[in-house]
């Protein structure tokens, strides 16, 4: 069945999901900040997703008031999503964020961030997938969390495509601190790469990672068992394990006294300071990330640091 949906910003992630959505017959309409005319003369996002071409009948506006969808995705950046909503009337009774982030004006999480600005019911889009896979309709599978099951079911039937398999929760918590946190482990596993510390020092930091993901997760009410679907597990395999990744590459960069252009988008550099501000769950890799990034310790140093805590149970 063909939806009509609005898709909200234009960077890798929202070019992606409409180029997919459109493919398949759904009604889509990309609403870019910058660019709109560009992209509609050459069919192609150049800046943000190139050599994939925009489908003929996707509708690529920089008019806010073409939006006129039930459906819309959020698909910026998780710091720029509350000024954004605080300057924007939105129409649609339903809201996705495809952010994966911790707001640092707020400490909120996406979801949380567009309740306070919107009486839309709001939805989670998570999981492992990179832009360019979803973009050339290679098979990935995501997380759809809803705290409404019923809004979320009718979601999960709708955005769901032959090569893109939706799965359901309610657990909203969990599948959105499952997308944040592996950013900030992807940007660790990247240091221990870019370090030449191994494989098997990256093996041990993301099974680690995982179990303080899960701690952060149930401790801010989210369940063990979302963190070790799609959107914690998975999408930790699959950014730890990727040069695609931006957080791998910075945690890359990082290690070797380099850095990204100033325009790319590193979404666990922010997640790790606001975690490791916060008091509660153990989080010594968020801690380690912070520091590095701040500058205040090297890999050298917090790999000691991490090896020298005390010996205890798994
Ligand atoms: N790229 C991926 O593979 C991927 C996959 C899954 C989820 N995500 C998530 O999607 C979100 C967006 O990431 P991305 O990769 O698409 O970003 P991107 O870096 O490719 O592009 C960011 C886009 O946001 C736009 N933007 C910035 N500030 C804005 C504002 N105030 N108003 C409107 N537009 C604004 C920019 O113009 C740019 O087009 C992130 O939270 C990311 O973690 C990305
Ligand atoms: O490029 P990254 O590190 O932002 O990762 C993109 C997606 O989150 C992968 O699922």
């Amino acid at each position: 069945m063909s939806a009509r949906l609005d898709i909200l910003g234009a960077g890798a992630f929202g070019t992606a999901l409409a180029i997919a959505y459109a493919q398949a017959g759904h009604d889509v309409t990309l609403w870019a900040r910058d660019g709109a005319q560009e992209m509609r003369r050459t069919r192609e996002n150049a800046r943000r997703l190139p050599g994939h071409r925009l489908p003929e009948a996707l509708r690529v506006t920089g008019d806010l008031s073409d939006l006129t969808g039930n459906c819309a995705l959020l698909a910026l950046p998780t710091q720029t999503l509350g000024g954004f909503l605080a300057e924007t009337d939105l129409r649609a009774d339903i809201l996705v964020s495809c952010a994966k982030g911790i707001d640092r004006a707020t400490g909120l999480g996406p979801t949380a961030l567009i309740a306070r600005h919107s009486k839309a019911t709001v939805a989670q889009l998570t999981g492992p997938s990179f832009a360019v896979d979803i973009a050339a309709g290679l098979p990935t599978a995501l997380t759809l969390a809803c705290v409404d099951d019923a809004v979320g079911r009718a979601l999960q039937q709708s955005l769901s495509l032959p090569a893109l398999r939706l799965y359901r929760t309610t657990d909203v918590i969990g599948a959105e601190l499952g997308g944040a946190l592996k950013n900030v482990v992807a940007i660790a596993a990247g240091a221990v790469i870019g370090a030449g510390l191994g494989d098997s020092a990256r093996a041990a930091l993301m099974a680690r990672g995982l179990a303080e993901m899960t701690r952060i997760a149930v401790a801010a009410g989210g369940q063990e068992a979302t963190l070790s679907g799609l959107s914690g597990l998975g999408d930790l395999i699959l950014t730890c394990g990727s040069e695609k990744s931006r957080n791998f590459r910075y945690g890359m960069a990082l290690a070797r006294g380099e850095s990204l252009p100033p325009d790319v988008t590193v979404e666990g550099l922010h997640t790790a300071r606001q975690i490791a501000a916060r008091a509660g769950a153990e989080n010594p890799i968020a801690q380690a990330v912070a520091a590095l990034a701040d500058g205040r310790a090297s890999v050298g140093e917090i790999a000691d640091r991490l090896l020298n805590r005390p010996l205890k149970p798994e």
